[in-house]
This record gives structure tokens, C-alpha cells and sequence, in this order.
């Protein structure tokens, strides 16, 4: 039968924004590979939570799709387009975004200028850079906070900010590690809400250890630990 073959990247109709294929990877020096043909989609748009036992790898998988770390083995795709030894450089903090446990947010600038960063390293103008950033965190419930110093913010309203930053590049992939582990239980749920909301057209590959963050994602998926030899 012949007939278009059906893009990888677009699946039943769903556009696929991250793809992991066959991810193989070795700590030096470790006696065998941690991560042994991983297989992750995360559709756009749509959030993916990577659960396992601490030491499985989660991190270093994140690593991985976040582009901070090259498979020994395996693709990662970025919007349909293979990464290649050159791109990440590239990519990230532009089409790849992270948000970590420590937000890391400039103490002495404030909330607006903490945020627009990534998008003016970017290129993009003040102007814009700042309407978009302004838009973000008023999404957030951080519009009182555009004028305050980062380093006034409570430890939740941090990450909101860390979460706004992240998004200001419009990018199609955000990678969050643990991005509410250092948060009590309440203001845990309301900034995942916040994020997995404000990611609304950006794929979210997030990794957790609390099942009640996990269960906010569209889907959750278990790592098993590595197979000894
Ligand atoms: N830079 C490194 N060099 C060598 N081994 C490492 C390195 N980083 C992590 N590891 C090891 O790889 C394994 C997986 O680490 P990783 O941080 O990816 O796991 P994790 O599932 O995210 O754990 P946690 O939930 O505790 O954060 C651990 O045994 C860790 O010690």
C-alpha cells in the first residue's frame, strides 16, 4: 500500500515536542550503564512525571532531554529535529528551559529582571522581553511582585518567579527536577499548579518524589533501576 509515511514527530494527530530513543548512558568510572535504552515522549503541550526510587537516575535522564548531559547512545529530539553534537549550546535556555530546586534568582535584582534574562540573551528587545515576562508572572500570581527585590520573595513565590524565567523564551521543552522539594506540602501543589498551568503550549518533563505532584501531570512514568550485567 503506498501513502505518506506519518512524521515521527506527529503521532494520531498529537505533535510530539521531546522524544528520548534508545537513551544509553554511563557514568565514567561506574561498572555499568545506569540508563539502558530509555524510551520517553512527551507530547507538546502535554507534562510527563518521571517517578523512581532516589539514585534510579531520574536526574541524570533529565539531564539528558535538558540537554545538559550527551547520551553514550540513543537520539534526543527536540521538535521533531534530531539534537546534534553542536545544538545544545544553542537550544538551551531558548527552546530547552530548566526549572530546578534552587531557583537561583539574581538576589539584589529584581522579580522583572530576574526574568527577562533568558529571553534578552536571546536577543529578544526590552520591550518585548518584558511584556512577555510581565505576562507571566502576573499568570503566576506575582503581578505585586514585579518591582520587588528577588531576594524579598517567599521561598514559593521564588520558584513562581524561576518558573517565569523558564518560560520567557516561549520554549517548546521545560525540564523541571524536583521543582518543589523544597517547599512545605501546600505551597508545593500551588506552585506545580502554577507551572503545569503557565506551561500550557510547552512540553514539561518533571521529576519528583512526591506521588501527589506526580499525579498532576497528564502522565506518570516509572524508571526502573538499571539491570546488573
Ligand atoms: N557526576 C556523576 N558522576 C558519577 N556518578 C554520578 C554522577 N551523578 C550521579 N551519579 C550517580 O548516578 C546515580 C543516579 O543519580 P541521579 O541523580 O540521576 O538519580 P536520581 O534518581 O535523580 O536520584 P535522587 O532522587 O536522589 O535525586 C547515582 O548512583 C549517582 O550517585
Amino acid at each position: 500500500m503506498s501513502g505518506a509515511v506519518e512524521p515521527l514527530n506527529c503521532r494520531a494527530g498529537r505533535h510530539v515536542s521531546l522524544i528520548l530513543r534508545d537513551i544509553w548512558y554511563r557514568y565514567p568510572r561506574s561498572d555499568r550503564p545506569l540508563l539502558q535504552g530509555v524510551e520517553l515522549e512527551v507530547p507538546t503541550g502535554a507534562s510527563v512525571a518521571v517517578m523512581a526510587p532516589s539514585g534510579v537516575g531520574k536526574s541524570t535522564l533529565l539531564s539528558i532531554a535538558g540537554l545538559l548531559i550527551k547520551p553514550d547512545r540513543g537520539t534526543v529530539q527536540i521538535d521533531g529535529k534530531d539534537v546534534g553534537p553542536k545544538d545544545g549550546k544553542r537550544l538551551l535556555g531558548d527552546r530547552v528551559s530548566w526549572v530546578l530546586q534552587s531557583v537561583n534568582l539574581l538576589p539584589h535584582r529584581t522579580v522583572l529582571d530576574n526574568t527577562i534574562l533568558p529571553s534578552r540573551a536571546h536577543g529578544s528587545s526590552l520591550d518585548s522581553s518584558r511584556a512577555t515576562a510581565t505576562m507571566l508572572l502576573t499568570q503566576l500570581g506575582l503581578s505585586h511582585r514585579l518591582t520587588s527585590l528577588a531576594r524579598t520573595l517567599s521561598g514559593g513565590e521564588a520558584q513562581r518567579a524561576g518558573v517565569a524565567r523558564a518560560l520567557v523564551t516561549s520554549p517548546s521543552v521545560l525540564i523541571a527536577d524536583e521543582p518543589t522539594a523544597n517547599l512545605d506540602r501546600d505551597t508545593a501543589q500551588e506552585v506545580a499548579t502554577a507551572l503545569l498551568s503557565a506551561a500550557q503550549n510547552t512540553s514539561v518533563l518533571l521529576a519528583t518524589h512526591d506521588p501527589m505532584i506526580a499525579e498532576m501531570a497528564d502522565t506518570v512514568v516509572h524508571l526502573a533501576p538499571a539491570r546488573g550485567d
